[in-house]
């Protein structure tokens, strides 16, 4: 192997890599049908095979769809990946290198370390959805009625996983009253002052669309939100007649209904792309601690509003920190309320 086609590797990498080959050759009597097809591949080609480096955009079972990067750059095309056993915890947004065999089965040997990692807890057990994000897009809708809970929830999950949350209200179109619409405000204007960027959005008559898209000009992004609030009109309205679809071959330009479970990655540009994943597009916070809970609001981030005692209940403690901060008026009442809700939930579970 060239040290040319080796470029994107860094030191580490290549002796995995190496490593990786080695043992390949070492276990030329596999049983596995699979392996041994795999291994004669790599054995058979060996020096003709690429070293590629890539973006995980689609996984299923036992593979992975993964696209291509060019100096790191998001490209148009994904193949088909098997992986090495060790690395079948890989999710959309994982960057890897692949043996480049074909399109139908190439093999991957390297995952690079992780920015981040957004799981899921469910069915008792904690599943990665999604890695190396840079903006969560929390959407949220004033229709049927603006839930700040969820909002809340989102932040918390974001907060605690190092990924930028943007807060979208959606529906504004369906403001129908002054009252409804200060309403609105006061909490953008609220969020805007705790440093999230929050935006009045209207995907149908495409309202600050554009100042979402200016947000999302490097890195990979995610919108979250209750079901029905939006997002897939959003992502069209973003996308425009451009959407790009390279999670899925012969998939619609169009996201109207789909029964698909598997997440997918939509390319922006080379540079940024967006991921609409259903296993975050709603869930709870189970598996959350309380200092994790509050590590997720940041009006108790000031060292002189944590609680005096740390089993202080924070209905009627003596020191509660929480409580002093309501009383100071260092918090809106919505938050509050969502805050004490939050605690209930997490303690029940
Ligand atoms: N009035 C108005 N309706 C909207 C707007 N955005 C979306 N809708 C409508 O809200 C409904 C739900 O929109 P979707 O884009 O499917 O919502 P979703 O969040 O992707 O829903 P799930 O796929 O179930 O998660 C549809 O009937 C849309 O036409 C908007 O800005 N204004
Ligand atoms: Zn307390």
């Amino acid at each position: 192997m060239s040290h040319q086609k080796k470029r994107h590797l860094s030191l580490k990498q290549q002796r995995n890599i190496n490593k990786h080959r080695q043992k390949l050759i070492e276990k030329k009597s596999l049983k596995n049908q699979k392996a041994s097809q795999e291994l004669e591949l790599l054995l058979d080609q060996e020096d003709n095979l690429e070293i590629k480096k890539g973006i995980v955009i689609s996984r299923y079972g036992k593979s992975a769809d993964v696209m291509p990067l060019e100096d790191d750059k998001f490209t148009s095309s994904h193949q088909r990946c098997f992986m090495k056993a060790s690395l079948d915890d890989l999710v959309v947004g994982d960057i890897v290198f692949f043996y480049d065999i074909n399109a139908e089965q190439s093999f991957i040997v390297e995952r690079e370390e992780r920015k981040n990692l957004i799981t899921r807890f469910y069915f008792n057990k904690q599943r990665n959805i999604v890695a190396n994000l840079t903006t969560m897009l929390i959407t949220s809708s004033i229709n049927p009625t603006l839930n700040t809970e969820i909002i809340d929830r989102y932040l918390i999950v974001a907060e605690n996983s190092g990924v930028k949350p943007i807060i979208l209200i959606n529906k504004v179109d369906l403001v129908s009253s002054d009252e409804e619409k200060a309403e609105i405000e006061n909490i953008i204007n609220y969020y805007n002052s705790l440093g999230y960027t929050t935006f009045a959005v209207s995907a149908t008559n495409n309202l600050n669309i554009d100042l979402i898209k200016n947000q999302l000009q490097d890195g990979l992004h995610i919108l979250v939100g209750q079901t029905g609030v939006g997002k897939s009109s959003l992502i069209n309205a973003i996308f425009g007649e451009d959407l790009m679809s390279v999670g899925e071959i012969n998939y619609d330009t169009k996201l109207g209904k789909h029964t698909t479970t598997t997440s997918r990655l939509f390319k922006l540009n080379d540079h940024s792309a967006l991921i609409d994943s259903p296993g975050i597009r709603e869930f709870s916070l189970d598996n959350y601690s309380e200092p994790q809970l509050l590590k997720g609001y940041k009006e108790l981030h000031d060292p002189t509003y944590a609680c005096r005692f740390s089993d202080c209940n924070h209905v009627n403690n003596l020191g509660c920190g929480i409580l002093r901060l309501r009383d100071d008026r260092k918090i809106s009442d919505f938050r509050f309320k969502n805050l004490l809700s939050l605690l209930q939930q997490i303690n029940q579970s």
